[in-house]
């Protein structure tokens, strides 16, 4: 049962539109949420997927506002974020309304430089990274210590190639990286009155004066974040919540800071039915009740004119602990993983640090010298004593489908997934590492023994458990 305290009751009643009922309102705070996916389209198209799950018993209604967003219904004893589908970065286990932010950056344009300044677990980050098609530089900014983790996962498991993890307080952004980025997400740190829907607690010690702290780190995120953006550029400011002091009122505070530089763009076109919840400034500011979702709030935001930094620009880091592949390097790491991967990669985009090597994104080396960043791209192999070893992220993320990949059926896939090594039933000449696939999909490298296949799952990825997905 929600717990409402009566003090948000009283605050949600002045902010609630006239065309809502607040005894909706509270209804629907009260009613389980819709569980809802996001197809990753870096590894698998939503048609395919849907049709392997739905041989499975699940069933799909899509999302009107994300062409690659599903509400969905699992067979009972299923759960989707236990699935070998789901290990396999094939889907992000996403709410609705959450989609909403990147489909609001990045529906009309194909951008090659863009931050996402609040970004872990990683929902958004992963959707972005997709809707960019890996290519250009997408830097992840996370503050929180303990959530790096889940993003680096996250970000692992989708098969993102294209990222950049930053861990700083997003204020750093508007001089470090001044008019840097073509678009920007700010999904804000919020009170969360929005996702009570998930969690029934989170309203029960609301208070008034938390909002105002909240908003005022809010306002200086959202000047960090149009101070990082390039003339031209979109910025994207979103929450999970409903007072208008961190939603619209943010958003006006920009616009007193930065006059005329500061254009609103309407959301009403976005999808069929967003004029239900599109302010006069043209902001989507989205009830549960609405949509049936969770709570949100959306502005999009163009900066017309170049406005001028409030500090002097920082100095030049020297010491980058990269160096570029050198001919030599590149020769020998692509004779060794290219007949494991079957692809080429660019030579440009191959950096080395101490024994290992890494494929960065692509234009990141104009980023070089003027943050500290605690993970660029993708890591690619070691050197070790015995000769190179490809990686479990780089075949994660080069998804294509070697020829020389091994093949295994679903029981098979579960094995894996909890840390087995795979019998062979005949035994064969070894051949040594290989990528491990079920359904023309990556599961993760193995070495194939002759009589076995043993399993190089890194230890933190493996599940005790696996959701069985027969139908
Ligand atoms: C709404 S959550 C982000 C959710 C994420 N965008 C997603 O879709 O998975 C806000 C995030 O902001 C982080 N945060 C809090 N203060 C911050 C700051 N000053 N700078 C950057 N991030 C901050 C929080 O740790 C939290 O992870």
């Amino acid at each position: 049962m929600v717990q409402l305290n009566q003090n948000f009751i009283n605050n949600i009643a002045q902010e609630l539109p006239s065309q809502l009922s607040l005894e909706e309102f509270i209804a629907f705070c009260d009613k389980p949420l819709r569980p809802s996916l996001r197809v990753n389209t870096l590894k698998i198209d939503s048609a395919s997927l849907l049709e392997r799950m739905q041989a499975k018993g699940w069933q799909f209604e899509q999302i009107p506002w994300c062409p690659d967003g599903f509400w969905y219904q699992a067979p009972d004893s299923v759960q989707a974020g236990n699935t070998v589908e789901y290990l396999q970065g094939l889907f992000y286990v996403q709410e609705a309304s959450s989609m909403l932010p990147p489909m609001a950056l990045l529906y009309d344009t194909h951008l090659s430089t863009v931050l996402d300044m609040a970004s872990a677990p990683g929902s958004k980050t992963t959707q972005i990274a997709a809707m960019m098609h890996n290519e250009g530089t997408l830097v992840a900014n996370e503050y929180s210590a303990s959530r790096i983790k889940a993003l680096h996962f996250n970000i692992q498991r989708m098969g993102v190639s294209n990222a950049v993890m930053t861990h700083f307080d997003a204020r750093v952004f508007g001089e470090s990286l001044y008019e840097t980025f073509d678009a920007i997400l700010l999904d804000a740190p919020c009170s969360g009155e929005g996702t009570v829907r998930k969690d029934p607690q989170a309203l029960k010690n609301w208070d008034a004066s938390e909002i105002d702290i909240i908003a005022a780190t809010q306002r200086d995120l959202i000047e960090s974040a149009f101070l990082a953006l390039k003339p031209g550029g979109v910025l994207v400011y979103s929450t999970c919540t409903l007072n208008k002091t961190e939603n619209h009122g943010v958003c006006h505070h920009l616009k007193q800071q930065f006059g005329d530089a500061v254009i609103f763009e309407s959301l009403i076109d976005l999808f069929r039915g967003a004029d239900q919840t599109v302010t006069d400034e043209g902001f989507l500011h989205v009830w549960p009740q609405v949509y049936d979702s969770e709570g949100f709030f959306v502005a999009r935001i163009r900066k017309a004119t170049s406005v001028p930094r409030q500090l002097p620009a920082p100095q030049t880091r020297a010491n980058f602990p990269f160096q570029p592949v050198s001919t030599k390097q590149y020769q020998l790491l692509m004779a060794t993983i290219n007949p494991i991967i079957g692809v080429e990669l660019p030579k440009t985009r191959i950096w080395v640090r101490d024994d290992e090597f890494w494929l960065f994104p692509e234009g990141f080396a104009e980023l070089i010298g003027k943050l500290r960043y605690q993970r660029i791209g993708v890591r690619l192999a070691t050197a070790e004593k015995h000769g190179i070893k490809l990686q479990h992220e780089a075949v994660m993320a080069l998804t294509v489908v070697p020829k020389l990949a091994l093949s295994v059926d679903e029981t098979q896939a579960e094995q894996y997934m909890m840390g087995r090594d795979i019998m062979l039933s005949v035994p064969e000449k070894a051949q040594g590492e290989r990528v491990l696939v079920w359904q023309q999909q990556v599961l993760g490298m193995v070495k194939h023994l002759g009589n076995r296949l043993k399993n190089q799952l890194p230890r933190n990825l493996v599940r005790d458990n696996i959701s069985n997905n027969e139908a």
